[in-house]
């Protein structure tokens, strides 16, 4: 069953064009200018309930301003999105009582009261049977971690309790659909793992929808089977995760450790077209090649052919190479390898 479900929608700002200064500033006042910027593009997506949802771009692709859209928070230009059955900029109130939304640079609770405080306080605004909000309270306090801090008014939180109580504070009512801004940013590892681990559990336990956007790759390789990738308020890619990393992910790098210099591979491997060669020191070095050009043996062989090798290992290309790549513009997602491993476009 979808729980999102959008059709062309799309939204645009007007963006005032000023000439530097305060001679520009002046005449701007007179004589406004403004252009229009397409912040989405019309768009279709659905996302089934319980999915999990990463969606992610370069800065100023216009996944926040999708993020307003289906929260209700901005109006789309056209198009139309319905949100659990409710169209979310009409219904405000009612889409409101079956969200929840972290946007990680601004705060839910109130600044200058207790934590405890701020959730009793959303208790009420969202009528919480007393029965549900202990059990959940508990719950997150001791998931999140947050006994140290929940006495604290939100002025005092260090970022990493802030962003747990604003997570707790955003579920406190159950909601099944769960949207996420950058939800790990500044953070931690071991903040970031404490709220991946708890997203996780939300999802797995109470099917949670959850949707969110960042640049944190660990984020989607932890949490999100489903990647949305947007450029330029397009949708470039909408497929698994897994499918990128074998489509795309096909540099592999072998670490090597060698008894002693050897510099007539090191020459060789110089003037090799599908090898890259990276030096650490006379005895460590790694070599980089495609995998659907080499194999890792026909790598490891040719090194053992001049000289001996003490240890190796392997690594294989990771997501945040291959989505670096697209953004870029290195990579071209509409894209596919052929029967014999070259990518040939799908447009
Ligand atoms: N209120 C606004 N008025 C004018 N232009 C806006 C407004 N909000 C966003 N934009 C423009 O729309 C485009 C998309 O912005 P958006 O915030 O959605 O990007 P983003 O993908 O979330 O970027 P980031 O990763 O940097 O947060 C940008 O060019 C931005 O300047």
């Amino acid at each position: 069953m979808s729980i999102i479900e959008a059709r062309q929608l799309s939204k645009s700002f007007m963006q005032a064009v000023k000439d530097p200064g305060l001679k520009g500033a002046v005449k701007h006042l007179f004589i406004p200018k403004h252009i229009e910027k397409i912040a989405v593009q019309p768009l279709d997506l659905t996302v089934e309930a319980g999915e999990t949802v990463a969606y992610v771009g370069p800065n100023g692709a216009g996944k926040s301003t999708t993020l307003k859209m289906l929260t209700g928070i901005l109006v789309p230009s056209s198009g139309t999105v319905t949100v659990n059955g409710i169209s979310p900029h009409k219904n405000r109130m009612q889409n409101a009582a079956q969200i929840g939304a972290v946007f990680g640079q601004r705060t839910q609770l109130w600044w200058d009261i207790p934590i405890t405080e701020s959730f009793s306080l959303l208790k009420d605004i969202y009528q919480i049977p007393d029965s549900v909000y202990k059990t959940n309270l508990e719950q997150f306090i001791e998931l999140l971690g947050m006994n140290e801090f929940i006495h604290l008014s939100a002025r005092k939180l260090s970022l990493g309790q802030r962003m747990r109580a604003d997570l707790a504070a955003s579920l406190l009512h159950n909601p099944p659909i769960l949207y996420l801004d950058e939800p790990t940013i500044g953070l931690d590892v071991s903040v970031k793992q404490k709220i991946r681990e708890f997203i996780k559990k939300i999802n797995l336990e109470q099917q949670t929808t959850v949707m969110l956007t960042t640049h944190d790759l660990g984020d989607i390789e932890d949490l999100c089977k489903r990647l949305i990738i947007i450029d330029h308020g397009s949708i470039i890619y909408d497929g698994s995760l897994q499918e990128v990393k074998s489509r795309f992910a096909t540099e592999r790098v072998i670490f090597f450790q060698v008894s002693s210099p050897l510099p007539d591979l090191f020459r060789k491997l110089k003037q090799s077209d599908g090898m890259k060669l990276d030096i650490q020191s006379e005895l460590e070095f790694s070599v980089s090649f495609d995998r659907y050009e080499y194999t890792a043996s026909e790598v490891v062989s040719r090194v053992m052919e001049h000289g001996e090798v003490v240890d190796f290992r392997m690594e294989d290309a990771s997501i945040e190479q291959v989505i670096k790549s697209v953004y870029d513009g290195k990579l071209n997602l509409n894209s596919s390898r052929n029967s014999e491993g070259e990518l040939v476009s799908c447009l």
